[in-house]
């Protein structure tokens, strides 16, 4: 099996480092994005206690009666707030859905916002009002840690490190609590359904809680499966198709997967929570041109994000 670069990176000293330990973050996080596409975060800003809750209430929902779960299924939403029930996903490319339900939160901003068309509200569960509090701090934290990352990567880009600040600022981002549920008869499932198929995130940049679990795999260069470990509470960051488009693939959007378990555990259940950070749907994702040259030929159409989402939603069949 090749080796992969999944470096584990330190963002308090990003954070609060000086000048050299910063830049060597930015060199770091980077040359692994370049690579591989993904690394791990340690002191991310979310303490255990708040992952713990989190994962207390995440169990409780998906634990909810299905006619409850049902009820709070939004399909003119395109699946983007609220639940969405088993078999409603397909990785793109893919004919047999994802072995999985779950739910989604998105961006909520004030009342004379110029965006605040754009975001549908969130589905609060009535039965639940804890669920909807601990996400929405978890919402507001990895999108102050995911902030810092993309100020990391616009240095590495030789972009200001300010650049995706004000594209960012109230974006369309979502976070989506999954559960991969138990497959009660081994035997009856499709030889072809996994928990999630292949696919590659469409978004800017995706920041994973709970990936300790096993079941991630990355598709390296050498086309081999590699499982991605994370330690503890640290979380796993990778390139969406959006950066990868911005930059020409210079960064990498690299193909996941979430594969079953051996037979003898497919009776457990598997939950995780990615945070999709996306900017606000007028972000032009035209390549950069420092990253075009003889070498590197224009690979991309120009698009907005906005876009670009709508042309991913229908793909994957979350949109009619
Ligand atoms: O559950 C995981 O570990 C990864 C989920 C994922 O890749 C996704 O939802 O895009
Ligand atoms: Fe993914």
């Amino acid at each position: 099996m090749s080796t992969v670069n999944i470096p584990r990176l330190d963002l308090n000293t990003y954070i609060n480092g000086d000048a050299e330990s910063r830049k060597a973050f930015s060199d770091a996080i980077g040359k692994a994005f370049n690579e591989t596409g993904f690394v791990t975060i340690a002191n991310h800003g979310l303490s255990k206690e708040l992952i713990d809750k989190l994962y207390e209430q995440v169990k409780a929902l998906f634990a909810l009666p299905e006619d409850v779960k049902l009820k709070y299924e939004k399909p003119e939403l395109a699946g983007q707030r609220g639940y969405t029930s088993k078999g409603k996903e397909t990785a793109k490319g893919f004919k047999v859905p994802d072995l999985k339900e779950f739910w989604q939160i998105g961006q909520t901003v004030t009342d004379n916002d110029p965006v605040k068309d754009q975001y549908p509200q969130n589905v609060q569960v009535t039965e639940l009002p804890e669920f909807n509090t601990v996400t929405r701090e978890i919402y507001q934290k990895l999108e102050t840690a995911g902030k810092s990352l993309l100020e990391a990567i616009a240095t590495y880009l030789g972009l200001p490190q300010n650049y995706f600040d004000d594209k960012v600022h109230n974006g369309n981002s979502i976070l989506r609590t999954l559960h991969y549920f138990p497959i009660e008869n081994p035997d009856a499932v499709p030889a072809d359904a996994v928990r999630a198929g292949a696919h590659e995130d469409i978004n800017l940049i995706t920041l994973l809680i709970g990936a300790s679990a096993d079941g991630l795999e990355v598709l390296t260069r050498d086309n081999e499966w590699f499982p991605v470990k994370a330690h503890g509470e640290d979380i796993v960051v990778n390139v969406g198709d959006m950066l990868q488009r911005l930059t020409n693939n210079k960064l990498k959007s690299t193909t996941h997967r979430v594969v079953n378990p051996p037979k003898e555990k497919m009776k457990e259940s598997r939950y995780s929570v990615p945070f999709f950070l996306h900017p606000k749907s007028g972000m032009d994702l035209t390549s950069l041109p420092s990253t075009i040259d003889e070498q590197h030929p224009k690979l991309y159409s120009d698009m907005t994000a906005g876009e670009y989402l709508d042309e991913r939603l229908r793909e994957i069949g979350l949109k009619k």
